[in-house]
């Protein structure tokens, strides 16, 4: 990530909204937002399949269901937050390829960590396990609230966006509502 960049950019932007980026508390923040958007886009060129390449095998041919995985992203829109819970459900396939749990928050980590609509973060996700796992079935849910809807423009805070991916066996109506009513059943933001 091109740092001076950003700091050149932010310290623009401040002078564009009138400010004087000079002044005492503002001299610094071109710096904090370079170091920050390293953060929150780090996400960026970074690989799935490198992710998901630790695999067992594990005799599992049930539903594992990863839910209420704390995700933050940045709407590409209008570059503020969006943020709320991610639900990653699959059924390991004939591979028999099962990863560790934690690569499923990794993984949502990944891909939310890039300016991003909440529809291509529910999809990315869910081809990723298709991808390495090539499991017989894949779901994910995302509830996100959208600051661009909450603080400016049509100001709904509260407002939530539910987007879902279903793929394969997770499609029959029985599975899919299993995966539903385990999910529904948890905390929400
Ligand atoms: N589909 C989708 N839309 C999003 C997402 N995040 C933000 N948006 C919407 O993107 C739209 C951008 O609309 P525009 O009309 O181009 O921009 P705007 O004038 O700032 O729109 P308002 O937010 O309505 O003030 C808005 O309706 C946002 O609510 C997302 O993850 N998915
Ligand atoms: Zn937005």
């Amino acid at each position: 990530m091109d740092q001076p960049r950003i700091e050149a950019a932010v310290r623009e932007i401040l002078a564009a909204i009138g400010e004087d980026p000079d002044r005492d508390g503002l001299k610094d923040t071109p710096a904090r937002v370079a170091r920050s958007y390293a953060e929150v886009f780090s996400g960026l060129g970074t690989d799935p399949t490198e992710l998901l390449a630790t695999t067992f095998d594990i005799d599992h041919s049930e539903m594992v269901l990863v839910k209420d995985i704390d995700f933050f992203s940045m709407c590409e829109h209008h570059l503020v937050p969006f943020y709320g819970l991610a639900h990653v459900a699959y059924i390991p396939g004939a591979s028999g390829r099962v990863t560790g749990l934690s690569k499923f928050a990794r993984l949502v980590d990944l891909y939310a960590k890039r300016p991003q609509v909440q529809e291509r973060l529910t999809t990315q996700i869910v081809e990723a396990i298709e991808d390495s796992l090539e499991p017989a079935g894949a779901m994910v849910v995302i509830e996100g609230e959208h600051m661009c809807m909450s603080m400016r423009g049509v100001q709904k805070p509260g407002a939530k966006t539910v987007t879902s991916a279903v793929r394969g066996q997770m499609r029959d109506t029985a599975t899919r509502s299993e995966a539903m009513g385990l999910i529904m059943g948890g905390k929400s933001r």
